[in-house]
């Protein structure tokens, strides 16, 4: 069982600034002609990208590997950094690189996983609150940390696992509804707090930061939460100023200290994202030689692995290094 190390518990529903409610006033009166009229019938944002029931896969291999087949353990990559500043992008965007966002889920290489996935349920005062804007949802104690640490390690055991859905519209699980998750070669794992607590912290093999400031994190969060979750413009600007801004400060920025990786400007860092690529792409495909070259197989070429994306078809294997 882990504990809550660390945790202020006493800021888990306190956080509200003196000022607070005299910058929302200023703030809405910011960016309620901006928004207006932008409402959407998105709601539903779990953010796992290997969705849905798997297809029959030819004996367990795809291009010569192991797909899909429990035991495989993935390169396990976490992503942190402030509400709104790109994580959920970042994430897409290495997919994307990889080749991996037309690819059939149970083929899926790479795959993302949210934080979010995690919220603990609310009890019915909780809820209540929740619908005032008045839950932080910024506070570690609102994640189920030991269920996000035992579908991690599950994750890396090379097992199949279920990932609750998450509906920000109603702040709960969609009630019986799961997302598969096959095992793969990449898990990217982003979120708020995901380097928060130091035993789910310690089990990424790769940390990267998103590091956007804080003005542009606020006007995409604004019009993100009024469109895709169903929030009014008041609460939006209240749950901000009250919970989210002090949280950041308190419990997610001192976790950049973690990263390997900081990208600054999010999914604008296209050299960051490259060079992101490439380190997965040699982790892949010497895991992927060791694997085979374990089972008495010929070394295969780096072409053969369905996230090498632009590789040149003759490019040694030596060049490839097992990362540290
Ligand atoms: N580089 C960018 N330029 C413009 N908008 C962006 C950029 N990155 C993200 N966004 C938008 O900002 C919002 C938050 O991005 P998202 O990736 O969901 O952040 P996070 O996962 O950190 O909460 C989304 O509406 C997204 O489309
Ligand atoms: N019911 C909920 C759950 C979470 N939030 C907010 O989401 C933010 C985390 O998601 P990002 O995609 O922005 O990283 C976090 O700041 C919570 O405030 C929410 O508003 N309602």
């Amino acid at each position: 069982m882990l504990g809550m190390r660390g945790v202020l518990l006493r800021s888990r529903h306190s956080s509200r600034h003196p000022s607070a409610e005299r910058v929302v006033t200023t703030l809405v009166s910011y960016f309620r002609p901006r928004v207006a009229g932008l409402f959407s019938s998105r709601g539903m944002a779990a953010n796992a990208s290997n969705v849905g029931e798997p297809k029959a896969n030819t004996n367990g291999r795809f291009n010569g590997r192991l797909n899909g087949v429990e035991g495989k353990s993935p390169f396990l990559i976490g992503v942190a950094g402030g509400t709104a500043s790109g994580k959920s992008t970042v994430c897409k965007r290495i997919m994307e690189k990889l080749g991996q966002v037309d690819v059939e889920n149970a083929q899926r290489q790479v795959v993302s996983i949210s934080q979010d996935s995690f919220y603990k349920e609310l009890t019915p005062a909780e809820r209540a609150k929740a619908e005032r804007g008045q839950y932080n949802f910024d506070h570690p104690g609102a994640f189920n940390e030991d269920l996000i640490y035992q579908t991690l390690k599950d994750i890396l055991a090379g097992k199949k696992c279920d990932i609750p859905v998450y509906d920000y519209r109603t702040n709960s699980r969609c009630e019986g509804q799961f997302i598969t998750i096959y095992p793969a070669d990449v898990v990217l794992f982003e979120g708020i707090l995901v380097f928060y607590f130091p035993e789910i912290r310690d089990l990424f093999h790769m940390k990267l930061f998103v590091d956007t400031d804080s003005d542009t994190r606020l006007a995409r969060r604004v019009p993100r939460d009024i469109n895709e979750r169903g929030r009014d413009l008041e609460q939006v600007l209240n749950q901000y100023m009250n919970y989210v801004k002090p949280a950041f400060e308190e419990f997610c920025l001192p976790t950049k200290k973690f990263a390997d990786v900081i990208i600054p400007r999010g999914a604008d860092n296209i050299v960051a994202i490259d060079l992101i690529v490439q380190h997965i792409r040699e982790f892949v495909v010497n895991r992927n030689q060791d694997q085979m070259r374990n089972e008495g197989h010929a070394s295969p070429s780096p072409a053969t692995s369905p996230v090498h994306g632009a590789r040149r078809p003759n490019t040694p294997d030596v060049y490839f290094k097992r990362p540290h």
